[in-house]
């Protein structure tokens, strides 16, 4: 579908006719970053002055993507409440990404069928970027760089949810006649690009929630910002303004935070980059393990079903505790109990259905306790023996892991961008992500051995650990 034309010298214009307001900034292109607001004269908020200088930007809340005016948009326009019905839409998530889409295909040239009341997102869809640098729109040879990373399950599972969600939408949509108009032109390409717009450019704001804000969606992230967005209740407006004790010299990067803190992969997975280390932790994958586990295992379908999410194992560095290496995985704690210990289950009717039941030496029934096993361990005569079991599948996981991730030659990597299969800026950013998630993985590799030696002292964990090793 070809994408109509809104240059970005065209925006000043834009606001004019929306009512958004842009004091002493403008957009520029900011190397490396797409483009950005900067300053046009030098400014200041002095932390004393009776009053603050005028905010950068001025956003009415009309014009800002949120699951309510979606709502209003969908009461003026019957055909796209007939679709949305037709849809079905299951989150505001999706309702905000299907309003995108559909601003979409009504923006394009191509487009030659139904027009709805004009919206300011019709237009400003087109400034956009067509390539937004995160990892659910890199190329095959781009993604294979994510190998041995927490992104390489994530990523993989965002795309399948895509697809599905894509799938699912089209095929009731085409219900509707509106429905059809749109899926001649809507691909599943499209639904990828507008959920990375969402994810990447989209504000939980305190008053509308989560929400598409234009304007203030071309603020970059930036160490040192001295800028950040509020909302006021009245009318939901949306203002950008400077730090209290801010100055900010003409022709300066107004930049905000997109989050103080958030680990490397979820940067580099909602934003497209890494920028600082951030919280030091990773998510690593379990399918491996539980298909090692299921074969000396026979209660694993049993413990899986009564857990009732996906298991995962967290690591991270404790930064309280001079950056000590620490794990979390209350599924992997409760997989390491065997009936032995005084694991049960049993099987009860409620409310018309069949209910697995956890019972603890034959008397207590500890369901609830299951997503938070570690802690109920802790106070069991089995739990170091436990909790040595769980410290060989960690041991195993992140060892794995983190010989995939040294095993990587970058100098292969290197030829890709030679060759031009891959982005110079994908590299650096996996690369900064690889070197982050090795070091995290080190660590709790080495406290993990730590604790090990700490426990094989115990009588009974030295007992396991010797009919282990025979079996
Ligand atoms: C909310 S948008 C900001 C406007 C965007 N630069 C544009 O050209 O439309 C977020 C995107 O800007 C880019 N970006 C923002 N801050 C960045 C930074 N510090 N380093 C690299 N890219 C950044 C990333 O592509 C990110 O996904």
């Amino acid at each position: 579908m070809k994408k109509s034309n809104f240059p970005v010298e065209a925006l000043p214009d834009w606001c004019k006719r929306y009512g958004v307001e842009l004091n002493s900034i403008k957009v520029a292109d900011v190397p490396g970053r797409g483009i950005g607001w900067i300053t046009t004269e030098d400014i200041r908020h002095d932390s004393e002055a009776s009053e603050p200088p005028k905010p950068l930007l001025v956003i009415p809340g009309d014009v800002i993507v949120c699951r309510e005016h979606v709502g209003h948009y969908a009461v003026q326009n019957a055909q796209f409440h007939n679709l949305l019905t037709a849809i079905g839409y299951e989150s505001d998530r999706q309702l905000i990404l299907f309003h995108i889409l559909v601003q979409l295909v009504l923006s394009s040239p191509d487009y030659k069928g139904t027009k709805l009341t004009p919206n300011p997102w019709t237009e400003y869809i087109s400034l956009q970027p067509s390539s937004v640098p995160v990892p659910t729109l890199w190329s095959e040879a781009e993604l294979s760089l994510l190998e041995a990373t927490s992104l390489e399950p994530a990523v993989a599972a965002q795309l399948i949810l895509l697809d599905r969600e894509f799938t699912a939408i089209q095929s009731k949509a085409v219900s509707v006649d509106f429905g059809k108009e749109i899926f001649e032109h809507a691909t599943l390409r499209d639904w990828v690009w507008v959920d990375a717009l969402y994810r990447s450019r989209s504000f939980e704001l305190p008053f509308s929630g989560v929400s598409c804000v234009p304007c203030l969606d071309l603020a970059n992230h930036g160490t040192g910002r001295k800028a950040q967005w509020q909302q006021i209740e009245e009318k939901e407006t949306v203002k950008l303004v400077l730090k209290k004790g801010a100055e900010v010299k003409a022709g300066e990067e107004i930049t905000i935070s997109y989050g103080e803190g958030k680990p490397a992969a979820e940067m580099l997975f909602n934003y497209g980059f890494v920028e600082g280390e951030g919280e030091k932790k990773v998510m690593v994958d379990l399918d491996e393990a539980l298909a090692e586990w299921a074969r000396k295992d026979g209660l694993l379908k049993e413990k899986l079903e009564v857990f009732g999410k996906s298991p995962v194992l967290e690591v991270m560095l404790d930064e309280v505790h001079g950056g000590k290496g620490r794990w979390k995985s209350p599924f992997i704690e409760f997989m390491c109990v065997k009936e032995e210990d005084g694991l049960g289950f049993r099987v009860e009717a409620k409310e018309g259905r069949q209910e697995r039941r956890v019972i603890w030496k034959e008397k207590k029934d500890v369901t609830r306790m299951v997503g938070m096993w570690d802690v109920f361990m802790n106070a069991q005569d089995v739990r170091n023996v436990v909790r040595f079991r769980a410290l060989c599948v960690v041991e195993g996981v992140v060892e794995k892991q983190l010989k995939r991730l040294n095993a990587r030659d970058e100098m292969e990597d290197e030829k890709l961008v030679k060759s031009g299969d891959v982005r110079r800026s994908v590299l650096d950013n996996v690369l900064e992500l690889r070197r982050i998630e090795a070091g995290i993985l080190q660590k709790v590799l080495e406290a993990v051995h730590e604790e090990t030696e700490r426990l094989l002292k115990d009588e009974k964990v030295a007992a396991e650990a010797h009919t282990q090793s025979a079996s």
